[in-house]
């Protein structure tokens, strides 16, 4: 990101991260009283697990600006030392989130009640709103590395700990198939076609279109390279394990087999509001004010250009992020994500949102060149806020299987 207004501090926040949500001062309220309540507030859990999950968290993206940032809070809230050293110092209840945490952050479609069971049945186990606590801290963090990584703030921080090692970060380059599709524009030709495709009516579809256009979108997404890091950064190796677990699209997994996810069958609104609230304190509404912010959120500008209705271009990011997951919203029309979202603008919110450790400047300042630097944030704010809903459903359902 451009520029990085530093040198404020505010009590809670991380500076930076705030510094740079000001652009959008609504949705920084609310992103700011959730924040706030799962770290400080009321809840069940210890402040020291609540610092060290946000490192376990961070971890999983080698996030080290958020490792090194909790690292710090948790020895001020007099957290053992050595935790510090790392996972296996851990006591035996927080190493058994581990599992949740490492699933959850890539491969979310594959949590279970199995997985929820481990760890509120037997011996240091969780009650169920230790569990929510801790499940809302963990996805508000996974997104947060989402939000870091794609505003360019992970690299703008100087590190803590020097970096001894060797630190490769190997770019992958995603890529998407049926780029021949004519009706992909072309990344240099600046928003006016998208602007204007947004005002075109679309054509009524049926809902076998419905879900052919969105098994069409999600055919797209594939990668050329999955593979881990060669190395890893000495601030984060302490709290990762498994390094190599990543995000798999769908070209290498079958949703199909793997429990598919219908949005109307488990939602936000009808499902995961009411289930969190009743696992940990009012949590649902903090939740909601959030989501509902980042989903409504517009200045009706695009790129500088006055009085557009930005809704469609909005709801074709939001919903692609559900595809990318494997969640179909049978109420969507997937024909809109093609029809907007060029090709480079897709592999960088998959990357944001799948493996934000692996952007690079230049992938993320072409994917949105065209637009202004406050409509790039909120881009990076939408993403992040769909991959925390996302996440957040599949650990819910999860938890509500167990329970019934
Ligand atoms: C992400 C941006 C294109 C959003 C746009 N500036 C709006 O106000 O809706």
């Amino acid at each position: 990101m451009d520029h990085v207004i530093s040198n404020a501090n505010t009590v809670y926040g991380l500076d930076h991260v705030t510094n740079i949500m000001k652009f959008h001062s609504t949705y920084l309220e609310t992103f700011l009283s959730l924040q706030e309540f799962i770290i400080y507030g009321e809840g069940p859990l210890p402040i020291q697990y609540r610092h060290y999950i946000a490192i376990m968290a961070a971890g999983r993206h080698k996030c080290t600006y958020l490792i090194n940032f909790h690292k710090k809070q948790f020895l001020e809230h007099n957290g053992d030392p050595s935790w510090l050293i790392g996972l296996t110092h851990v006591p035996r209840k927080l190493r058994n989130l581990y599992e949740i945490n490492k699933i959850l952050a890539h491969r979310p479609w594959l949590v279970t009640k199995e997985d929820i069971k481990k760890v509120v049945k037997g011996p240091n186990s969780w009650s169920m709103s230790d569990l929510g606590h801790a499940i809302i801290l963990l996805v508000h963090f996974h997104s947060l590395c989402s939000f870091v990584y794609a505003c360019n703030l992970n690299d703008e921080i100087p590190r803590a700990v020097k970096v001894t090692g060797v630190y490769f970060r190997r770019r992958s380059k995603p890529c998407l198939r049926g780029y021949a599709d004519e009706s992909v524009i072309s990344d240099d030709e600046g928003l006016e076609p998208i602007v204007e495709r947004m005002k075109k009516l679309s054509e009524p579809a049926t809902e076998q279109e419905r879900i052919q256009r969105y098994e069409l979108v999600q055919s797209q997404l594939c990668d050329s390279d999955t593979s881990a890091d060669n190395g890893l950064d000495p601030d984060v190796k302490p709290f990762i394990e498994d390094s190599g677990y990543s995000y798999l699209d769908c070209s290498r997994r079958q949703f199909a087999q793997q429990s598919s996810f219908i949005l109307q069958e488990f939602s936000w609104d009808h499902h995961g509001y009411s289930l969190i609230n009743r696992l940990f304190n009012d949590i649902g509404l903090l939740l909601d004010k959030k989501f509902k912010t980042a989903y409504n959120m517009t200045y009706y500008t695009m790129g500088g250009r006055p009085h557009i209705d930005t809704s469609r271009f909005r709801r074709a990011i939001w919903n692609y992020i559900y595809c990318i997951y494997g969640m179909r919203n049978d109420d969507y029309d997937y024909e809109d994500v093609t029809q907007l979202l060029r090709s480079q603008l897709r592999v960088f919110v998959k990357t944001a949102t799948c493996y934000p450790e692996r952007l690079n400047k230049t992938t993320t300042e072409n994917a949105l060149k065209h637009f202004d630097l406050s409509e790039k944030i909120h881009i990076n704010l939408m993403i992040m806020e769909a991959r925390m809903q996302a996440e957040l459903l599949f650990a819910l359902r999860a938890v509500m299987n167990y329970m019934l």
